[in-house]
């Protein structure tokens, strides 16, 4: 399992490694400053072959005390290092101190802000921010933003940018940038961020990947922890995506409610995800008017007449039918009409656009109504109508790090709501009425920006149905989904429609060995 943590389980971490006497600080900061001296190398393999040139930035804690382990490893390489430093000597914590001092043995220490900013002297180089890591209280100060506004303005073409830890400026725990009393929101741009024993949530979250660039994670010999407040980072399904044998029935029956004529194709949509994704049988619920629509553009898909409240309770004692759908396309009125007498059936169900919005006058009425076996998939703005509160502690500025996160907040709607909410991006946020809370993060290698096209959503309520009528749990059902919703993205790759989704599922699940 792959956690993500913050900065407090990180010092949590580091703590206990002292206190079991499994490591000093010196060297725990020792292989931090290898970890990202090995990355830097094995990233850009130009520079493990001939010596180059390295400007080190380094901050008054302990990120600041990695830079000048990173400083002395790559001078005994024969680089050209240059040092700097924010702040006095002597204020440096004991670890960092004992660094610094090490390496002016080898070399010496200019102050920041620059007197001359440095010049690249060299084609190509690195540029290492070891200013602030996860100590990280308030944003950058003029005097700190001017320092990387000066490096960036010498150009530095050919130059890599390496942040250590995490790119100065940014939150270790939610991602964002911090805000500085003077309202601005600088941060180091970096090419690659070089982390220690874990990732941090905000190497994932919000703003995180834009600004780490690439991520790599230093091993620095620390044990791993098992809290129950672990965010994981959702990967490949442990659960068995393969039928094995039976009936069709014992694949389970979803329905998916569809809105009226003119307005059937985002439930469509996500019908053929919950059949693709392995549901034995998957019937839409159509009102009359949109039934002729509906019959000419399906075929294994099945259809029902649903009017109102009382057809669906009706079809609803077919027991059979264990997991539902509401919201792509239905309409406000028809989710008015449809989400109370779903809900009060007791299926694990889902609820998706619609089905959210039309109830953001009463959302408490919502909630008291969802029971456990619900999923709640909005996107931001859904998310913002339904949990306005939360949502606006997400978008005003982080003036203090760490800051307020989307886990947070989703962990929060999901305990209101009572049940599982994922909000959508390409930072996904699971969260449990328990806390239990996951991230899907389609950044980095797995970036997918073609995911965000029209129906996207749709398909992805339609694999969580799909997999809760198959016996998936509403917690597994919503990281896995997720998980096989960006995999079909990258599988088909750029020029992706929604249509093209549940195409590419049969390949992705042959490739999960299903
Ligand atoms: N926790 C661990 O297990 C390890 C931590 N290490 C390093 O230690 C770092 C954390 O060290 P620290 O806790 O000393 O924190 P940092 O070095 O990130 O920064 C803390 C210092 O910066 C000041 N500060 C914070 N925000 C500021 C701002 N906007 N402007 C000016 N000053 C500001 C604080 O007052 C404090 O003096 C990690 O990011 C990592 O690089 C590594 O050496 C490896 C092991
Ligand atoms: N830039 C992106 N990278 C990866 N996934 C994305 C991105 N933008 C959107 N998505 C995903 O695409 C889907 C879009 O859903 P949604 O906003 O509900 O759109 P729609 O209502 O049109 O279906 C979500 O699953 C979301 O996580
Ligand atoms: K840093």
């Amino acid at each position: 399992m792959t956690v993500l943590l913050t900065a407090r389980q990180m010092r949590d971490a580091e703590q206990a490694a002292f206190a079991s006497g499994a490591a000093t600080g010196a060297e725990l900061m020792e292989r931090a400053g290898e970890g990202v001296v090995s990355a830097l190398l094995n990233s850009w393999g130009e520079l493990a072959v001939v010596p180059s040139r390295a400007i080190i930035l380094c901050g008054p804690g302990n990120n600041g005390g990695d830079g000048f382990v990173i400083a002395r490893l790559l001078a005994r390489r024969g680089w050209a290092v240059r040092v700097f430093l924010l702040g006095q000597a002597d204020g440096l914590p004991p670890d960092a101190r004992l660094n610094h001092d090490r390496w002016c043995t080898m070399g010496d220490v200019r102050r920041l802000p620059f007197d001359t900013p440095p010049q690249p002297e060299g084609p190509s180089g690195v540029v290492v921010d070891a200013l602030f890591g996860t100590g990280l209280t308030r944003g950058l100060g003029p005097e700190v933003a001017g320092v990387l506004e000066s490096l960036e303005a010498q150009g530095f073409e050919g130059w890599y940018r390496v942040a250590v830890d995490l790119p100065s400026g940014l939150c270790a725990d939610s991602g964002r940038r911090i805000t500085a009393e003077d309202g601005t929101t600088a941060a180091f741009r970096a090419d690659l961020t070089v982390s220690f024993h874990a990732a941090k949530l905000g190497h994932y979250l919000d703003e995180g990947a834009e600004f780490c660039g690439a991520l790599a994670v230093a091993d620095i010999g620390l044990s791993p922890e098992a809290t129950p407040e672990l965010v994981r980072l959702v990967q490949a399904p442990a659960l068995p995506l393969g039928k094995r044998g039976g009936h069709k029935f014992d694949h389970g029956h979803a329905l998916v409610l569809s809105g009226g004529f003119g307005r059937t194709g985002a439930a469509r949509l996500a019908a053929r995800a919950a059949l693709r994704v392995g549901a034995g049988l998957v019937t839409l619920g159509v009102p009359g008017a949109a039934q002729m629509e509906v019959a000419a553009q399906i075929t294994a898909l099945m259809m029902r007449r649903i009017e109102a409240a009382d057809d669906l309770a009706q079809m609803l004692e077919d027991r059979r039918l264990n997991a539902l759908c509401l919201g792509p396309g239905l309409g406000a009125d028809r989710a008015r009409e449809l989400v109370p007498a779903a809900l009060a059936a007791g299926r694990a169900t889902v609820l998706d656009a619609d089905a959210l919005s039309a109830f953001s006058d009463a959302p408490d009425a919502l909630f008291s109504a969802l029971h456990p076996g619900c999923v709640l998939t909005p996107h931001g703005g859904e998310f913002a109508r339904l949990f306005p509160d939360l949502s606006a502690r997400l978008s005003g500025p982080a003036r203090r790090g760490p800051a307020v996160s989307r886990v947070d907040m989703v962990r929060a709607a999901a305990a209101r709501a009572g049940c599982t909410v994922l909000l959508k991006g390409p930072d996904t946020v699971i969260a449990a009425p328990d806390g239990d809370a996951a991230v899907h993060a389609a950044v980095y290698e797995r970036a997918t920006p073609w995911l965000a096209t029209a129906g996207a959503g749709d398909v992805l309520a339609g694999l969580i149905c799909g997999l809760m009528a198959r016996g998936v749990d509403p917690w597994r059902a919503a990281q896995t989904a997720t998980f096989l919703h960006v995999e079909a993205a990258r599988h088909h790759g750029p020029g992706l429609i929604a249509e093209d989704l549940p195409e590419a599922l049969p390949a992705v699940l042959r490739g999960l060995g299903a």
